[in-house]
């Protein structure tokens, strides 16, 4: 895969098809998107283009709050991700108020020169342009309108997956994404009392602008230098030691290594339990053993 500027590019080196939208997640929705595209572009003989923006466009529209930079994804994983759809070209535009003005005849007058497109697929919903045309085929240009993909709830869609994770629903979010939910965070140092409990903890800072799943104790999986390794993992204040800074720390089973400045990736697989204010370490530890054998025993279907 290739990444490009839309800023810096007149021409992309071959004809395409053209891939539209933000696709935070690019979850099951989107994957139907990428799936239209590859199809199309074996019988055509054509490259797939995705034209995407770096942030959220509502930024560009409507007051802000720090909650609109929140992603589904890291930069680094959105972009993985867009690879294993088969993506060839990946081409960033920062969403200006100047490209929101554009209408569409403009939009399109624009990206021609550049994308070379053959075919544009778009989800049956995306709008484009400040006219908020719902692109059509024409003469010399066809537009595939992908329809939506379903489950029993109704439309898989980003908002669904965070309020999923804002939940503490990580099995739904993991469902609704086609895998399962990941967070990268760099281990640092906490109050060291982990190792005297028993379960030494990672204690992880996550400097990506990333959802994170609702206070509580999970079943993790965490890759430490290229391993999956089972484990669980707490979010939340620690209120048995009266914690007044949320911290996000995970232990790893059968596993005894000093990690700090490590980057873990965390793949939340399940919640156990709300955090609990203990009386003492000694509840805390026998709770802390009873989620150990859940963890364990937690198949992850794949
Ligand atoms: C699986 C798991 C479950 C936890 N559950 C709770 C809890 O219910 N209540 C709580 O106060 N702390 C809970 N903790 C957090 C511990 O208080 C914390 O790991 C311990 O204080 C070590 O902190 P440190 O890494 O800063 O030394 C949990 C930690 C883990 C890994
Ligand atoms: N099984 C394990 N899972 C996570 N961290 C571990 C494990 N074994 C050893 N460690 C190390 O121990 C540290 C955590 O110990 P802990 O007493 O909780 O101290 P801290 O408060 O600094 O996190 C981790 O940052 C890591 O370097």
């Amino acid at each position: 895969m290739q990444i490009f500027n839309y800023d810096n590019i007149t021409s992309l080196p071959e004809k395409t098809v053209l891939v539209l939208g933000y696709f935070d997640g690019l979850h099951r929705g989107h994957q139907a998107l990428f799936e239209e595209a590859r199809k199309v572009a074996t019988v055509l003989n054509l490259k797939i283009a995705v034209l995407t923006f770096p942030e959220k466009p509502t930024l560009t529209f409507q007051k802000f709050e720090a909650e609109m930079l929140l992603k589904l994804t890291s930069d680094v994983q959105r972009e993985r991700l867009f690879e294993e759809n088969g993506v060839d070209y990946l081409v960033y535009k920062d969403f200006t108020s100047k490209f929101a003005h554009q209408n569409s005849s403009e939009f399109l007058s624009a990206i021609r020169p550049k994308f070379k497109p053959e075919v544009i697929v778009t989800g049956f919903d995306y709008t484009t342009g400040s006219d908020m045309v719902n692109l059509h085929s024409t003469e010399d240009l066809k537009v595939i309108n992908v329809s939506e993909v379903k489950d029993r709830e109704g439309k898989i869609s980003s908002s669904r997956i965070r309020e999923a994770i804002q939940a503490g629903n990580v099995a739904l979010a993991n469902e609704l994404l086609g895998y399962k939910y990941e967070i990268t965070g760099l281990v640092v140092h906490g109050f060291a009392r982990g190792r005297e409990l028993g379960y030494p903890t990672a204690n992880l800072v996550i400097k990506d602008f990333i959802h994170l799943p609702a206070a509580g104790v999970y079943t993790v999986d965490i890759k430490e230098e290229g391993t999956w390794r089972r484990g669980f993992a707490s979010i939340g204040y620690n209120e048995t030691f009266g914690g007044k800074e949320k911290t996000i720390e995970v232990h790893i089973f059968d596993f005894s290594e000093e990690i700090y400045g490590e980057s873990l990736t965390v793949r939340w697989l399940d919640k156990i339990r709300d955090m609990q204010k203990f009386d003492g370490i000694d509840g805390l530890v026998a709770q802390m053993k009873r989620d150990e054998e859940k963890a364990r025993n937690y198949l992850a279907a794949e």
